[in-house]
């Protein structure tokens, strides 16, 4: 999975919209007279918490599915197969880890290179959009990759079935699981003393940030393209989400993001050190396996080697206790240029690789 921290520091926090070049001269939407865009509409909460959420209005995705719900995976299997996926080892199910997973259909040999997942399927910042004339708005203002993403996902479940990543949409969690959607209480509650806490605020605030820019500089300019109803706070949450769980960074591809379509399915585990990439030989996404698989058996990749905080903050979880070999935590020491030992302890700190 991509390195998030890093992609969010330099390609979202930079002010990414500057003035765009020379305004489109297109100004007629055919496609739009075709395609429908579904809204995204308001339920009252019923939930009596009150540390959970300021407003009794919370906003209902109205695409993709229970986190834990196999209902359209059968769908999404037909449509990979369909568009150019090779016949699997490994099929979507229930698992114990991670709710829904990949698992072995066969044995699978340690050292066995899985999945083949070919680059059209690949979602990436050059797909296609259904709405050309709202990529083009994004690119003219140099929306970098991430929050173009972030727009291209909405805007493409959007239109439900008519979209031709419906499948793939449908198949992914209405509601990931993501600190972006906990509240102010709930970090300063489960995440006291950790440093996660104040880098999630920072992600929340990079995220409502991001999504104010798009809407004040290009959103409100073009609200043909991109309504309100669809383009919110809400469906940017779910979209940030998804990138920050599912996005991979193809280092055979010079770094570059993506979506995969069924290397998604993959759950992480502590255990093994095999990473998704893009395989030059086969021209697919690929990953090597570190141990042998039975039927039966859940197929793990490693989404790197972060701390229980890391994996919660982009991805939503926790390993079980004392199952992660790389967790840490990080301890703010300082040294004051007055100490009589400044200069044993700096060089102390400097050769076990500690900053100061
Ligand atoms: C790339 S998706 C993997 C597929 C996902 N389980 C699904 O059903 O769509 C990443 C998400 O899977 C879940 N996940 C992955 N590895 C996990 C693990 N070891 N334990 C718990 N949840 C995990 C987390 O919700 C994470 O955000």
């Amino acid at each position: 999975m991509a390195e998030t921290t890093r992609i969010l520091h330099t390609t979202l926090i930079p002010s990414f919209l500057q003035k765009p070049s020379p305004p489109l001269k297109t100004t007629h939407f055919h496609s739009q007279t075709i395609l429908r865009r579904n809204p995204i509409r308001c339920s009252i909460s019923t939930s009596s918490d009150t540390t959970k959420s300021t407003t009794t209005d919370h906003l209902q995705i109205p695409w993709g599915c229970d986190v834990d719900s196999l209902e359209n995976a059968s769908a999404l299997q037909k449509w990979l197969s369909e568009s150019g996926l090779p016949p699997q080892k490994m099929g979507i199910e229930r698992v114990d880890i991670g709710e829904r997973g990949l698992v072995a259909l066969k044995n699978i040999r340690k050292g066995e290179k899985l999945l083949f997942v070919p680059p059209s399927l690949f979602i990436t910042a050059d797909s296609e959009w259904s709405f050309p004339e709202a990529g083009e708005v994004l690119k003219r203002y140099n929306v970098p990759d991430w929050p173009l993403l972030a727009t291209y996902l909405i805007s493409e479940a959007s239109l439900m079935k008519n979209s031709r990543w419906s499948n793939y949409i449908s198949a992914l969690p209405r509601q990931p699981y993501s600190l972006l959607y906990w509240t102010r209480s709930e970090l300063d509650r489960y995440l006291e003393a950790s440093q996660i806490r104040q880098r999630a605020i920072e992600r929340i605030n990079d995220v409502t940030g991001t999504y104010d820019d798009l809407r004040l500089k290009i959103f409100s300019k073009y609200p043909h393209l991109f309504p309100e109803e669809v383009f919110n706070m809400e469906s940017f949450k779910w979209s940030f989400g998804i990138l920050f769980s599912r996005l991979v960074r193809l280092p055979s591809m010079d770094g570059r993001v993506a979506l995969v379509p069924w290397a998604n399915m993959l759950n992480h585990s502590c255990e093994v050190e095999t990473f998704l990439d893009y395989d030059k030989s086969s021209q697919g996404v690929v990953f090597t396996t570190d141990r042998p698989y039975q039927p039966g058996e859940q197929v793990f990749i490693s989404y790197g080697k972060k701390s229980n905080g890391e994996l919660l903050l982009s991805y939503g979880f926790v390993p079980g206790e004392g199952t992660n070999p790389r967790d840490s935590v990080e301890l703010s020491l300082s040294l004051r240029k007055s100490d009589k030992c400044y200069k044993e302890k700096l060089e102390a700190l400097k050769k076990y690789g500690l900053s100061t």
